[in-house]
């Protein structure tokens, strides 16, 4: 693992610093605690479905704000929304109504090619059944979402895509396989370097572990936790008690709103949105 993975920053203590106390100058105020920044506020997130003359109200204006640095585990029974938010943060479906902001950012405001971008930097996304691409190696899947962002070379592209499968654990062996030659665990480990190719802020992972086996579950369930005390948010949707053990907070849905927010603060410093007046809710 290297220096970006495991970065700690060199502070001076007091000890290192401080002059004999009869020269001691008067000292400045000191600043409080940075607080971590906030990277995905919520407020009134809804999404429903019209089907077979009905609407199915899947996300109920749910609201949150999390911060660099949380684990957050969305558990539930099946067809509570959970994937359906992931999905909304992931911007890989539209919000009915509600607001949304990634990293300080009304993703709303954005054009279509700018939201694109904007979500292929700030977002990594890991689902269930992996979603690489079969005619591609393991490494030309990571290169993709990098060549897609461009502005490295080749040589570049290479060798960070190295370096992510080696993070994520992969023998240097597999690199050129393709993922039909992989086991299931392989599979997913090369789906967060892929995810983590564009260094982004926050990771949602759907299920991650659902087709993996307990050792390899249990080495991608400590890969994520690793990337939270990096410093991103992650973000999982999940049945695995696992996963739910070592989140930081666990959001429990229960038809289509929150239910529960077990160990969650809303951080002091998250912007609140306006919300849209409603003129009145199916369900
Ligand atoms: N495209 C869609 N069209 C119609 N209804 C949908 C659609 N997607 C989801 N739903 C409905 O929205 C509700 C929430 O679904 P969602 O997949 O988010 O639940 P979930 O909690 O992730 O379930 P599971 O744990 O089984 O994956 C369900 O009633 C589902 O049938």
């Amino acid at each position: 693992m290297d220096a970006e993975f495991f970065s700690v920053e060199h502070t001076h203590t007091q000890l290192d610093l401080a002059p004999p106390v009869e020269q001691q100058p008067e000292q400045p105020e000191q600043p409080g605690p940075t607080l971590p920044t906030v990277t995905v506020v919520a407020e009134g997130l809804s999404k429903s479905f019209r089907f077979a003359g009905e609407v199915i109200q899947a996300v109920d204006e749910v609201s949150f704000a999390f911060t660099e640095g949380q684990f957050i585990a969305i558990l539930g029974p099946s067809g509570c929304g959970k994937s359906t938010l992931l999905y909304l943060l992931g911007g890989l479906d539209k919000p009915t109504s509600g607001e949304l902001l990634i990293d300080g950012v009304d993703v709303k405001k954005l054009s279509g090619g700018q939201e694109h971008r904007f979500r292929r930097q700030k977002l990594g996304f890991v689902f269930q059944s992996f979603h690489l691409i079969p005619g591609l190696t393991a490494l030309e899947n990571v290169m993709l979402p990098m060549e897609l962002k461009g502005g490295m070379t080749n040589a570049d592209l290479h060798e960070r895509a190295h370096t992510l499968l080696r993070r994520v654990g992969l023998d240097e062996n597999r690199h050129t396989h393709k993922p039909g030659k992989l086991s299931g665990g392989q599979q997913q480990r090369v789906a967060i370097a892929r995810a983590l190719a564009n260094n982004p802020r926050v990771i949602l992972a759907d299920e991650p572990t659902g087709n993996v086996d307990s050792r390899n579950g249990k080495l991608i369930i400590q890969l994520l936790k690793q990337l939270a005390e990096q410093g991103r948010t992650v973000i999982v949707v999940t049945h695995d008690r696992s996963i739910a053990e070592v989140a930081d907070v666990r959001m429990e849905m229960e038809d289509g709103q929150i239910k529960t927010m077990e160990n969650y603060v809303r951080p002091i410093n998250s912007r609140s949105l306006p919300q849209k007046q409603k003129k009145g809710r199916k369900r």
